[in-house]
């Protein structure tokens, strides 16, 4: 039963703002963590969100009334008239798997049997509850990000292992039809920009499918894809890049794949878990042509020999993360706002983030340059390229913003319109002096 307890005491330290959902869950045991992470988040799926959460005020009262945990525990006086459940949160997760699980995990103990004392009250609160929301499955009352429900499930097919064609017949295999992921969920369809890259429904799980446990495939949101496309470095035997922030490592495989294995990259992590971390999603996605490397980027010297060909610049610095539609930390109700909107902290982003671009700009090969964040913020966005193209090492070496033609030429949006006034105008001057 402390697969319970674990959950409980893990959504009490949630409810203390301790950390992340993701951050929280890594530090429960190893051995046990997937269990108790998966029970913490369908539970958060099914609590009612805070009023702190960024939705309109409309959408987040039709969610608010949907549902239908803690009603049902209240309804059914559960903390009340059982004295072994002490707490709300052992409460919520015991009532979780009861109604919604198929019933409670582990073995017989005195909580399982005290939670089993109020399965019939608890089944009919619930049914009640159904009943008066109009739900017809019980996936009609778990919350869910409305963003993320409005975005696929984006799949890449890691070329290393095989070829669109051959990922497509294994789908079609597998059940799944090309269509509309929007409008049947065994519907997936090639996304129009970015080759190699599919799209379903957003509730499909890959997690346990064996293309994606052997790296034929790597789950990377689109956005995600946009840099490695952009650079596309050639496919040849000479050609050095430099990924400079590369862990987790989907950027460094995507590179890895557009490169067809072929010529070098040099992947730069500072931090050293994430260095693992980056070395284990390398070796299952095939990378062969990639030296990880668990070092600083801003330590290295862009004039020592060993850099003397890179042509080729990823930069995907650490940032707010401002505009990941997170799955799981939506669920906790906006914690990160307060930390998110302190400019402060979005100053300090900045500068570290203009730091890496300057430095990167003073390879003495390198042509291309791409640099991405995960933010909604122009002072870490459009206002860091602005600086960059501004700065000495940009006159120095003869850095321009790439135009529109040779950067996602079917992309309609360039980034916000009055923040590129600005870089245009910083541009021009540039070049009027
Ligand atoms: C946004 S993440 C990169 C995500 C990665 N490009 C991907 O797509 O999987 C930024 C990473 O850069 C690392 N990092 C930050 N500053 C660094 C530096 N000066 N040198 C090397 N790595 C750095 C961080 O530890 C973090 O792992």
């Amino acid at each position: 039963m402390n697969f319970y307890f674990d959950a409980a005491k893990t959504l009490d330290r949630l409810d203390a703002r301790q950390g992340s959902v993701k951050g929280v869950i890594a530090t429960l045991p190893e051995k046990t963590r997937k269990r108790t992470g998966a029970l913490i988040i369908e539970t958060l799926k099914c609590m009612p969100p805070a009023l702190t959460d960024n939705l309109p005020a409309q959408a987040e009262m039709q969610r608010l009334d949907k549902i239908p945990l803690t009603d049902v525990i209240q309804k059914a006086q559960l903390l009340k008239e059982e004295k072994k459940i002490k707490s709300q949160n052992l409460a919520l997760v015991l009532v979780h798997d009861l109604l919604l699980a198929g019933g409670i995990q582990a073995g017989d103990g005195p909580i399982k049997q005290a939670i089993l004392r109020h399965k019939t009250r608890l089944n009919a609160e619930f049914t009640k509850h159904k009943v008066r929301k109009g739900a017809t499955n019980n996936q009609d009352l778990t919350r869910g990000d409305i963003r993320a429900s409005q975005i696929p499930r984006y799949v890449r097919v890691n070329t290393k292992f095989w070829t669109s064609d051959e990922a497509i017949a294994y789908f079609i295999k597998k059940g799944f039809s090309i269509g509309d992921p929007f409008q049947t969920s065994t519907s997936f369809a090639k996304d129009e920009h970015i080759p190699d890259l599919f799209l379903f429904a957003p509730q499909t799980s890959f997690q346990d499918d064996t293309a994606y446990t052997s790296g034929k495939v790597i789950l990377q949101d689109k956005a995600s894809c946009f840099p490695a496309f952009v650079l596309s470095p050639p496919a040849n035997d000479k050609c050095l890049v430099i990924d400079a922030t590369a862990a987790p490592g989907n950027k460094t495989s995507h590179l890895s794949a557009i490169m067809k294995g072929k010529g070098k990259i040099l992947a730069f992590e500072r931090d050293r878990k994430r260095f693992h971390t980056l070395k284990s999603m390398l070796s299952k996605a095939g990378c062969a042509n990639v030296l990880p490397l668990n070092t600083d980027f801003l330590s290295i010297d862009p004039s020592d020999t060993t850099y003397a060909s890179v042509t080729h610049i990823l930069l995907d610095p650490s940032c707010s993360g401002s505009g990941i539609v997170n799955r799981l930390d939506h669920l906790l109700n906006a914690e990160n706002d307060d930390d998110i909107n302190d400019s402060d902290r979005l100053n300090k982003l900045a500068a570290f983030q203009l730091q890496m671009i300057t430095h990167a700009m003073r390879f003495p090969s390198v042509q291309k340059i791409v640099y991405s964040t995960c933010s909604v913020h122009a002072i870490e966005n459009e206002r860091v390229v602005s600086s960059a193209l501004n700065s000495d090492e940009a006159s120095n070496m003869g850095f321009i913003l790439a135009p529109r033609e040779v950067v996602l030429p079917a992309w309609p949006r360039r980034g916000l319109p009055q923040e590129m006034e600005m870089s245009m105008l910083l541009f021009l001057c540039q070049h009027t002096y």
